[in-house]
C-alpha cells in the first residue's frame, strides 16, 4: 500500500525522557563494600542470561571494577551471536551493554534496573572479535542512575563500534521477590550462596 498513513501511532508519554543527568545530579562516592579497583565483579545472579555462570545459553560475561564509578567488561562475539553472516546481532550487542552498564550496581551497592538504554551501532563488529567495553556513571538523581558505555573492537583503544547511555532505576528487593516467578525466587531464598549475592545490594536506596 502506498501513501501517507492516515494515523501513525504516537509515543506514549514519558517515553523521550532523557539518558543525560540533570544540571543537580551528583556524583557520589563509591559504596564501602563497592569491590576494589581490579577485582571480579562476579555474578549477581546465576542465571542471568548476561552474566550467570549456569545459565546454558547465556553470554557469561564477567566485569572488573575500574577505579571511580567505572567498569570494564570484554564479550567475546561468537557463531551463534550472527545477525548478519559473520557479524555480531545487533540485541545481543545491546544485551552485553546492558549488562555492563547493570554491573555498575556494584558500586552503589544498590540494585538497579533499566528503564531505557539508547544504543548507537558506529560500526559492524565480525564474528571472533572481543569487545572491550567500558562503562561509567555519568550522574546520581534520587533514585536515578545516569550512565554511558563504549565498546571497542580488539582491544581497549581499539575502533569504537558501540556506544550507550542508560538510566537505571534504583529498587528494592521487593522488585524481584515481587514480580519474578515464584520458583525460581524461592530458589534463590533456599540456597545460602545465591542469597549472599541478593544481600550484596540490600542497602537498599
Ligand atoms: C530474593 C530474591 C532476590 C534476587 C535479587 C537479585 C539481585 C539483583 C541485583 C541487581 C539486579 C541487576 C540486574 C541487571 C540486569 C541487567 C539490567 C536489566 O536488564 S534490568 C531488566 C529490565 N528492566 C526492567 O525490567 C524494568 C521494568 N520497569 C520497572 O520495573 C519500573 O518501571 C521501574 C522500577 C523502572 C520504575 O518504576 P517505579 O514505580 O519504581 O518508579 P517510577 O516512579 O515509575 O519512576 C521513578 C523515576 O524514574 C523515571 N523513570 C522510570 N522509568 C523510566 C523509563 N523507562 N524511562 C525514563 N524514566 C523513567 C520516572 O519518570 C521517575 O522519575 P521522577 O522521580 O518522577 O523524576
Amino acid at each position: 500500500m502506498n501513501g501517507p498513513i492516515a494515523s501513525p501511532p504516537t509515543p506514549s508519554a514519558g517515553f523521550l525522557t532523557p539518558t543525560t543527568p540533570p544540571a543537580d545530579a551528583v556524583l557520589p562516592p563509591r559504596a564501602p563494600e563497592a569491590p576494589a579497583p581490579g577485582s571480579p565483579l562476579g555474578s549477581h545472579y546465576d542465571q542471568c542470561f548476561g552474566c550467570g555462570p549456569q545459565h546454558p545459553q547465556g553470554l557469561r560475561m564477567t566485569t572488573t571494577a575500574g577505579e571511580g564509578l567505572e567498569v570494564f567488561a570484554e564479550f567475546t562475539v561468537q557463531d551463534c551471536h550472527q545477525g548478519g553472516p559473520g557479524l555480531a546481532h545487533g540485541g545481543l550487542l545491546t544485551t552485553a551493554m546492558d549488562e555492563t552498564l547493570g554491573s555498575l550496581n556494584w558500586l552503589l551497592h544498590a540494585p538497579a534496573v533499566t528503564g531505557r538504554l539508547e544504543t548507537d551501532f558506529v560500526c559492524p563488529v565480525p564474528v571472533d572479535s572481543v569487545l572491550h567495553i567500558h562503562a561509567w556513571i555519568t550522574g546520581v538523581h534520587g533514585r536515578k542512575i545516569y550512565s554511558a558505555a563504549e565498546g571497542r573492537i580488539g582491544g581497549p583503544d581499539g575502533p569504537l563500534a558501540i556506544r550507550a547511555q542508560a538510566l537505571f532505576i534504583q529498587v528494592k528487593l521487593e522488585h524481584f521477590t515481587t514480580h519474578g516467578r515464584p520458583e525460581d525466587i524461592k530458589k534463590v531464598l533456599d540456597d545460602s550462596d545465591l542469597m549472599k549475592r541478593a544481600r550484596a545490594f540490600e542497602v537498599n536506596p
